[in-house]
């Protein structure tokens, strides 16, 4: 039973010092400080139960998005969560349709991560009051109820309600099944953590060799910089993890549309499953002309980590444009956004790949993809036109969830890990939540990390 009326709304801004160590680092973000703005709902329900909610940034800007949550606030303050909840879809239309706020968006940017935020910690409460952790709380959820939380303004062209409905009736089967699944094996990850662009070939080495020995059979590194150094990586790399296992790589939007082809022709000796945001995240067309040149040398085309909305997300796939697509539940409107593309990529019979590279990615998308795979997918297999281009995939489960091994320690339900598979999360609510302690160290510019960090550059 939903309960209480919205008291108090926060925002803080956290950040983690990451680039200092290389960590997160690609051809395009060089030094992230891994961070997030940080809200937390309360209600006055005698339950004290707090929603929490993040969205990601990578340090400059988060207090960007903490005005931007502020201003959002006042959609919030003195509400009924029963309500909101209630008209999911018209409180998620309020928020995004604000008559002066829609103007810097409009559902892009700034305003749309700070409504990713506060819907995230939306959900996180109505989990919690009903005992469960999120995915589980979809997958319960009748699909009327979880359709009428989806917003399909802008994408009725290619799925109506109707149709979702369809889909999610469809995923009633044999769901029990899959949850016992999901509950003894967990949903299948690749690591990215062993490769990021500012690690020296000596990390990488090392921690190839212990992601080899932890189980991990997927890896991604990053390229997109420099040919020579992408070569030697790669080389590296797949000597070390050899022919069979999965590599994929990520360019994070570094190219034009001819050179990311030029550039991937070179690296495909090394069998990657794809190339990542070869080029602009806006570029619809351009992805697709690279989708198509890749073909031949079996390589795919993932991206979805910046795509502003479900609109961009429509395109991609009705121009052929992708073949693994990456929601990120931190970028788009929350989990009701999130949804609706899910059930297009259904729809598209694309496989959902998530974005987790990030501070708390990784504790939210797993609920996603755990809800995705239990009533959406039904499937852990990849399309067929890969199989049949390079027979070698056949033995490779091409669903699977990004996992980066970094700052779980700050959070209160970290997500846990078993043989490189996600573990569905036993907690209620939507594993949102952080240490006081951790926050109050690293808040920005006044946490004690930061004093000490900020003092240093000073003297
Ligand atoms: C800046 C982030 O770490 C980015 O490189 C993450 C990313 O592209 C991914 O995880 O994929
Ligand atoms: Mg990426």
């Amino acid at each position: 039973m939903v309960r209480g009326r919205i008291s108090r709304l926060s925002v803080r801004d956290v950040r983690f010092p990451t680039s200092l160590g290389g960590h997160g680092s690609d051809a395009m973000h060089t030094d992230p400080d891994y961070s997030a703005a940080y809200v937390v709902l309360e209600t006055d329900a005698e339950d004290g139960l707090k929603g929490y909610g993040i969205t990601f940034t990578l340090g400059k800007g988060t207090e960007v998005v903490v005005c931007a949550v502020n201003a959002l606030a006042p959609h919030l303050l003195n509400k009924d969560l029963g309500d909101i909840v209630g008209d999911f879809r018209g409180f998620y239309r309020q928020l995004t349709s604000d008559g002066q706020l829609r103007w810097i968006g409009p559902e892009k940017g700034v305003v749309h991560l700070a409504t990713a935020a506060v819907l995230n910690a939306v959900w996180d409460l109505w989990a919690k009051q009903e005992g469960k952790p999120l995915w589980k709380l979809l997958v319960d959820m009748d699909p009327r109820k979880l359709v009428s939380c989806l917003d399909f303004r802008y994408i009725t062209d290619v799925l109506t309600e109707e149709e979702a409905y369809e889909i999610l009736r469809k995923g009633q089967v044999g769901k029990k099944e899959r949850e016992e699944q999901m509950l003894a094996h967990g949903y299948p990850a690749y690591t990215t953590s062993c490769a990021w662009l500012g690690y020296s070939d000596a990390t990488l080495k090392q921690l190839c060799s212990k992601a080899l020995e932890d189980g991990w059979t997927r890896f991604k590194v990053k390229v997109g910089a420099d040919l020579q150094d992408d070569i030697r990586r790669c080389r590296l790399i797949r000597n070390m993890i050899g022919p069979e296992k999965t590599l994929m790589m990520d360019a994070n939007q570094r190219w034009d549309v001819p050179e990311a082809v030029e550039w991937m022709a070179k690296l495909a000796e090394f069998k990657p499953l794809w190339i990542e945001e070869p080029t602009s995240p806006d570029d619809i067309l351009g992805h697709a002309t690279i989708s198509k040149a890749l073909v031949p040398l079996g390589i795919g085309v993932a991206t979805g980590e910046q795509c502003h909305n479900r609109v961009i997300f429509k395109q991609l796939l009705q121009a052929k444009a992708l073949q693994f697509l990456q929601i990120d539940s931190c970028r788009l409107g929350s989990v009701n956004e999130n949804l609706s593309v899910l059930l297009m990529a259904k729809k598209f019979d694309i496989p959902v790949c998530p974005h987790a590279g990030g501070v708390g990615l990784c504790e939210l998308v797993q609920h996603l993809i755990i809800f995705d795979f239990i009533s959406v997918s039904a499937s852990l297999k990849d399309r067929i036109w890969l199989h049949l281009l390079v027979p070698s995939y056949i033995s490779t489960c091409a669903r699977m969830c990004e996992y980066v091994d970094h700052l779980h320690e700050h959070f209160k339900y970290p997500v846990i890990i078993k043989k490189a598979s996600y573990m569905p999360p036993k907690d209620a609510g939507y594993s949102t939540e952080m240490k006081e302690e951790s926050v109050k160290k690293h808040q920005y510019p006044d946490g004690e990390v930061w004093e000490k960090l900020l003092a240093a550059q000073v003297n």
